[in-house]
């Protein structure tokens, strides 16, 4: 169900993105065109499972930086649970394509580094990521090193460290794209398993944030997706969708994915991104 991300409502608790524009350094000053971001409304509420997608270069990842606050708008706001987004904060928590886990320390000490920056002391953060290790299935190699794991462990300890600060907000770019297409559908399984694990001490699940090129993972994980357009890069449709809920209710996510709803919506977004890139550059 087509929906709009009109003007962004700062009445939720969750995040608020309103009139965002990047201009990167390098890029034309009189150049609208040229904005990474020209003037991006979005509200996620809490809970939500939004997945950008567009063709390379829409801004996606700019989107991401921006809510991590890697990337500093040059015009708008972004507020996250009603608080100005200013620098990167342990309530969100980002997962990168490549894993960029530190080779010298082994898994545990690299899913507890946050925590220890943080000033956690030894042995609750140690135990912290133990817990986060056994949700992602990795309880038996907290030991290892890095190089010691194949790509997709390495991408599960990768969100285990970020799962492990208990962030709300998760902003995950890619995580999947390196990865082999059984490995990869394994995890997505596992990250919508854990998005719907219940959390005693949160009231709400948590919210996701997740960018890929595949739509078919789109589809499979988003409760909401995002169409992007580049030149400049802006949202150009937001749909519904519930094909991940299906999943968690029981159906196989071979079920899933070849259902004839789920076919028409793939060829639908391929269509409506291949129209995005192609569309004439908006007059801005
Ligand atoms: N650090 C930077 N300096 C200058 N321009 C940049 C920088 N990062 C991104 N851009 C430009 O901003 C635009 C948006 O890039 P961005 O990486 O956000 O897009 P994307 O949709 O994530 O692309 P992809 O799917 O290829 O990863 C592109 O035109 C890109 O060339």
């Amino acid at each position: 169900m087509p929906r709009s991300d009109a003007a962004a409502s700062t009445g939720n608790a969750g995040l608020a993105v309103q009139g965002l524009s990047v201009r990167y350094e390098g890029a034309p000053a009189g150049d609208a065109q040229a904005l990474a971001l020209h003037q991006l409304d979005l509200t996620i509420e809490p809970g939500e499972f939004v997945v950008a997608v567009g063709a390379s270069g829409c801004g996606k990842t700019t989107l991401l930086n921006c809510i991590a606050g890697f990337t500093a708008p040059s015009a708008g706001s972004l507020e996250w649970r009603g608080q100005a987004v200013v620098d990167a904060g342990a309530d969100r928590g980002v997962v990168f394509q490549k894993h960029a886990l530190l080779p010298w320390l082994n898994v545990i000490d690299n899913v507890a580094l946050g925590l220890r920056l943080r000033g956690v002391g030894r042995e609750e953060r140690l135990r912290l990521a133990r817990e986060q290790l056994a949700h992602v299935g990795l309880a038996q190699r907290a030991l290892a090193y890095p190089w010691q794991l194949s790509g997709g462990m390495q991408q599960r300890v990768g969100i285990a460290r970020a799962l492990v600060g208990d962030a709300d907000l998760l902003l995950m770019d890619e995580p999947l794209g390196a990865l082999d297409v059984f490995t990869r559908e394994a995890l997505q399984e596992l990250i919508l398993r854990l998005w719907a694990a219940e959390r005693p001490q949160a009231a709400a699940r948590r919210t996701v944030f997740f960018i890929t090129h595949d739509v078919e993972e789109a589809l499979f994980l988003a409760s909401r997706i995002i169409v992007m357009a580049p030149r400049p890069g802006r949202i150009t449709e937001s749909l519904d969708v519930d094909f991940g809920r299906r999943y968690l209710s029981g159906q196989s996510a071979r079920a899933v994915k070849s259902l004839p709803e789920f076919i028409a919506m793939r060829e639908h977004l391929m269509a409506a991104i291949a129209q995005a890139s192609q569309a004439e550059v908006l007059s801005v």
